[in-house]
């Protein structure tokens, strides 16, 4: 099968200007077929206390109420935008998606009888086909942490849980090696010391979380690692956006997630 890199960056990165034009040149040369996902979630809640709102994060989920989605709307669009920018200026053919461009991501809002998330959505599919032909044109799909009802309403999804749903949609036709790029350079057991842990296994992975090594925004994304893995893609890796050009050579230093 021929093999597909997703990449997913998050806020983090995308904020500081040097630190995504690092990453987004090495991105650039990775070779054969590549989708970007980004997030940008601390970006929209920096813009939020600008406007004299706290933004209210549930489960690392953001309540998104109805001035919330105008908020996220411009942000993740806009950031999308920016980034295709970037890669046009690196010779990269990219094409910026929201879930609602050429209906490549449908969701539902999200029912919560306890918690009124508001427009947050929740994956019903990924349009495979359409991501496809995008790649078969030589152009870089670059999604955004938006998706849609299909019935006129955005919605905003998380990046980390966009990129493991792309990853498994992808995976029937491809040799899928989804990679999560963020400021660490790997899933740590020692913070001070910066201990990568090298492989974690669905089996180790409740004593990591029992025991707080691993906590926070890492729990999502591992999840959202396993969810894939459980639907079919081989490995995930999470390391350094700077390591991006290492993910497919034998250096690799970053973690990697996988079934046993
Ligand atoms: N064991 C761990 N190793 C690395 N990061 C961890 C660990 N446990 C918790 N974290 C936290 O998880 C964060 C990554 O999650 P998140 O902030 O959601 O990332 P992103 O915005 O890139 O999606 C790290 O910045 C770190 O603070
Ligand atoms: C529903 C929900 O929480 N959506 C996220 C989407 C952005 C995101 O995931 O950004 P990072 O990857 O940079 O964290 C949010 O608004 O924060």
């Amino acid at each position: 099968m021929e093999k597909l890199t997703v990449v997913k960056i998050g806020g983090k990165v995308i904020n500081e200007e040097a630190a995504l034009d690092a990453f987004l040149k090495k991105f650039a040369l990775i070779k054969g077929k590549k989708i970007l996902i980004h997030g940008g979630g601390n970006i929209a809640s920096d813009w939020q206390r600008k406007m004299g709102v706290e933004p209210k994060m549930i489960q690392g989920r953001r309540i998104t109420d109805k001035d919330t989605i105008e908020v996220v709307t411009m942000i993740y669009a806009g950031l999308n935008k920016k980034i295709v920018a970037k890669l046009q200026g690196l010779d990269n053919q990219a094409i910026g998606l929201s879930g609602a461009d050429l209906n490549v991501i449908k969701s539902h809002k999200r029912m919560n009888l306890v918690i009124d998330y508001g427009y947050v959505g929740d994956i019903e599919g990924v349009n495979a086909g359409v991501i496809n032909a995008l790649m078969n044109l030589e152009a870089t799909p670059v999604v955004c942490a938006l998706t849609h009802d299909n019935s006129g309403q955005l919605l905003n999804t998380n990046a980390d849980t966009i990129a493991s749903a792309v990853a498994t949609g992808m995976s029937e036709s491809y040799d899928v090696d989804l990679v999560y790029c963020f400021e660490q350079p790997g899933v740590l057991s020692d913070f001070e010391n910066k201990i990568v842990i090298p492989v974690i296994v669905k089996k180790d992975y409740d004593g990591l979380k029992n025991s707080g090594t691993i906590s926070d925004g890492m729990i999502p994304k591992i999840d959202n690692a396993f969810a894939a893995i459980d639907a079919g893609v081989g490995q995930v890796k999470i390391c350094h956006f700077d390591a991006i050009d290492t993910v497919h050579a034998a250096e690799y230093s970053g973690t990697v997630i996988c079934q046993k």
